[in-house]
């Protein structure tokens, strides 16, 4: 990554900071500094800000008042300072917060102060909700599979086995172009469609159809026909077992997969006995065409089909040298057209993807020739597929960075309640930044005292009697629910046996809420079933991993919905960003009004270390939200592992932040956050200097100079500091 690339330029400030304040360039000279400063923002039209803390002596809390005037764009060291004082003042006060009662105008936490205002009041993208949302990736009804040239024992696998009926849109253009007679069967094609509407089969199955129907005897040694390469492991290994289900009809027809992390000696063993389906990552597939001799004799002659699935990710995480490479080699082969004469007489390329945007188009041009371009949207007059299936319901949320980790928790126990008394197995994903934020928020959820049992490792928790991590958890009932968590720091064996735990329809799952910490490493391509939904706690690094994060619901039809947060202030204007592929409009939620007020009010939430206590209170909602937060907060405080998994969370967060793409830069950039308020959101009481300090302590070594450096810098400098420098050292430490 060069250093002027667009990531770096998300460091760049802007001359307001990003409030929208434009300081006044009359310079101010003379007299004492103080009154230099006053004359200053008397120029700005600032107006003096009094701050004054109220004890209040009927219940020891602390009532901070900020004049009504406040700048909610206050500079950050301003806000900083105070969100410390309140801080100190509210965890001072903590030990009665209970008693304390919004009705009379008391701040009951320092939770609900000094937020910064939101100004998205009105919905500009109002989805119509009386309106019926025909599914837009459904199997269309008046087509058949038959009718697109499948036969015999495919067809009746396909509908009896695998109990797919129909073709889906896309499905439906592809299998007419690649089982067609004419010599258009030889074109690459780009297939372009949207999330969930069944890519997978729309190429895998004509090349399956098209070797079965040669009516030429083929067996595992046969030769590779096709050679599938998706971004991920996970990816590639979900292509593969579907190709291997499909291959349940012809046993003789072999699938291979050749994937990073597996050993890579067995693989070379599976490829001596021969196989007709290679499915692998670049870098492995690559390897082995390099240095697997097995492999090339495999492809010379046979090979007729090049799919790169996900294409905008395989540029993303820079494979575009990599599949250059693969390909100049397999161009090389000299392909026999006697012995397969039903087949392609070249090497026909499939290029897929959800998007159109980023690199895609390039590796469009590496890899293509006069390639075709099929989208399923070219059926209904739309010329690209980068939008959400129609039946998505997208909500969107805008959340201070106080409040979030209490609203997630409120949009989880909806979720979970609503669920209560069903026999199905509901699944919800929470997308988040880094692996070390997945880490914080998955012990936060999942592990509070010995209340949880591990099934996997410990990447798959199901919660025991007792545990009250969620308010509608009461200490005497189960509260039916499965922690997961999955990022690319757990080792492959972990990843594989988490999500197959996740996706299990078992007697263990039924009547279960399955919820999910992960980063984007589960957002491409993965086909987890019935994902109810998705949750953007942290905003994607792009539009299009907006599009994939919450394309893992509403897949082939199915219904689902999607709740995005946001911080308020420039992140709002994301909105304007995301507009263009919710054609059929969003729902906006209030956090308080909609999420955490129906969850809080309706319960209370004692407070953990006055567990005993036989006399319960009933508190108003706010009250309850604080006494919540605090107990996650005491947990922090009392736990020193968990602190330290908390404090890397925050870190990494900030730092993965730091490389939202340049492009976006004026909605995510770091000079914008309120790191004391967003330290809140990982339960955390200490200030971000001494946060930077121990999380510099803990991390690379430094030299003595830089030390001195860093020394110099105040708290947002230094979290920009290691931004850049961990952008420099890998980009792939806090994305996956
Ligand atoms: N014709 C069909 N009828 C019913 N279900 C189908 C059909 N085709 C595919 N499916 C199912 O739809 C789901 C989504 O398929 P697939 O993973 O191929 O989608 P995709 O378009 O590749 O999505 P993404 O862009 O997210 O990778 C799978 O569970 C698959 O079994």
């Amino acid at each position: 990554m060069s250093d002027d690339d667009g990531m770096l330029l998300n460091f760049s400030t802007i001359e307001d900071g990003g409030s929208g304040f434009k300081p006044s360039s009359a310079k101010v000279t003379g007299g004492r500094w103080r009154d230099r400063r006053k004359m200053k923002m008397m120029m700005e039209g600032r107006p003096k800000k009094k701050r004054k803390l109220k004890q209040n002596a009927a219940t020891g809390t602390a009532d901070v008042e900020n004049n009504s005037g406040s700048d909610p764009n206050m500079d950050a060291a301003t806000n900083e300072k105070e969100s410390t004082s309140e801080k100190a003042v509210e965890f001072k006060n903590s030990g009665k917060s209970n008693n304390v009662n919004s009705s009379n105008n008391q701040v009951v936490s320092s939770l609900f102060t000094s937020n910064r205002e939101i100004s998205t009041a009105v919905n500009t993208n109002e989805r119509d909700e009386s309106a019926e949302q025909a599914p837009s990736n459904a199997p269309l009804s008046g087509d058949s599979f038959e009718a697109l040239g499948i036969k015999e024992s495919l067809l009746t696998h396909l509908k009896e086995k695998m109990k797919i009926q129909k073709p889906t849109s896309i499905q439906k253009l592809v299998l007419s172009h690649l089982l067609s007679q004419w010599k258009g069967q030889d074109d690459d094609l780009f297939i372009n469609a949207q999330t969930g509407s069944g890519k997978t089969l729309a190429y895998l199955l004509p090349i399956f159809a098209k070797i079965l129907g040669m009516k030429i005897r083929v067996d595992r040694k046969s030769g590779c026909f096709a050679l599938i390469v998706a971004p991920t492991r996970e990816l590639a290994s979900q292509i593969y077992s579907v190709a291997l289900t499909i291959s349940n009809c012809c046993h003789y027809l072999v699938p291979c997969l050749l994937i990073g992390g597996e050993r890579k000696k067995s693989e070379k063993a599976r490829l001596r006995k021969g196989c007709n389906f290679i499915v692998g990552t670049p870098g492995r597939v690559l390897d082995h065409l390099q240095n697997t001799k097995v492999v090339r004799e495999q492809f010379s002659q046979s090979l007729r089909y090049v799919v790169l699935d996900e294409g905008d990710k395989l540029m993303e995480l820079g494979f575009e040298e990599t599949i250059t490479q693969i390909l100049s080699i397999l161009h090389d082969f000299q392909l026999d057209n006697s012995i397969f004469p039903p087949l392609p007489s070249r090497i026909v390329h499939v290029l897929c993807s959800a998007t159109l945007k980023g690199g895609v188009k390039k590796l469009g041009d590496v890899a293509l020739q006069n390639y075709k371009l099929l989208s399923n949207r070219q059926m209904e007059g739309s010329s690209t597929a980068s939008e959400v299936p129609d039946q998505l319901l997208q909500k969107i949320a805008i959340v201070p960075p106080k409040l979030r980790l209490v609203t997630l928790a409120g949009s989880l126990d909806e979720i979970t309640k609503s669920h209560k008394g069903s026999e199905s197995t509901r699944r919800t994903m929470v997308f988040l930044s880094c692996s070390d934020s997945v880490e914080f928020h998955y012990e936060t959820f999942s592990s509070s005292d010995e209340h949880h049992r591990n099934l996997v490792g410990d990447t798959v928790r199901l919660l025991t009697k007792g545990n009250k991590i969620l308010p509608s958890f009461t200490g005497n009932s189960d509260p039916g629910t499965i922690f997961y968590k999955l990022h690319g720091s757990l080792s492959q064996p972990m990843r594989s046996a988490t999500l197959d735990h996740f996706s299990r329809e078992d007697e263990a799952s039924r009547g279960k809420h399955k919820i999910m910490f992960c980063t984007d490493v589960a957002s491409r391509g993965l086909d987890l079933p019935h994902v109810g939904t998705v949750i953007e706690i942290d905003p994607p690094f792009s539009t299009e991993d907006h599009l994939h994060r919450i394309g893992r619901t509403a897949r082939a039809g199915q219904s689902g919905e999607a709740l995005l947060f946001l911080l308020p202030g420039e992140e709002e204007g994301y909105l304007n960003c995301i507009k263009g592929f919710h054609p059929k409009g969003w729902k906006l939620l209030k956090f308080d009004k909609d999420i955490i007020q129906p969850v809080f009010q309706s319960m209370s939430v004692s407070k953990s270390d006055r567990e005993g206590d036989s006399k319960k209170q009933e508190d108003s909602w706010d009250s309850n939200v604080t006494t919540w937060h605090l107990n996650v907060e005491r947990r922090v405080l009392e736990d020193q592992i968990l602190k330290g998994i908390a404090v890397k969370g925050f870190t990494s967060h900030i730092r993965a932040y730091a490389t939202h793409i340049g492009a976006e830069k004026q909605y995510f950039n770091v000079k914008f956050l309120h790191l004391g308020h967003l330290a809140k959101s990982f339960a955390l009481r200490e200030r971000p200097k001494s946060l930077a300090q121990q999380s510099s302590r803990d991390g690379a070594k430094q030299t003595v100079q830089s030390k001195k450096d860093t020394a110099k810098m105040d708290t947002k400098d230094k979290m920009l500091k290691m931004a850049k420098l961990a952008v420099k050292q890998s980009a792939s430490e806090f994305n996956y």
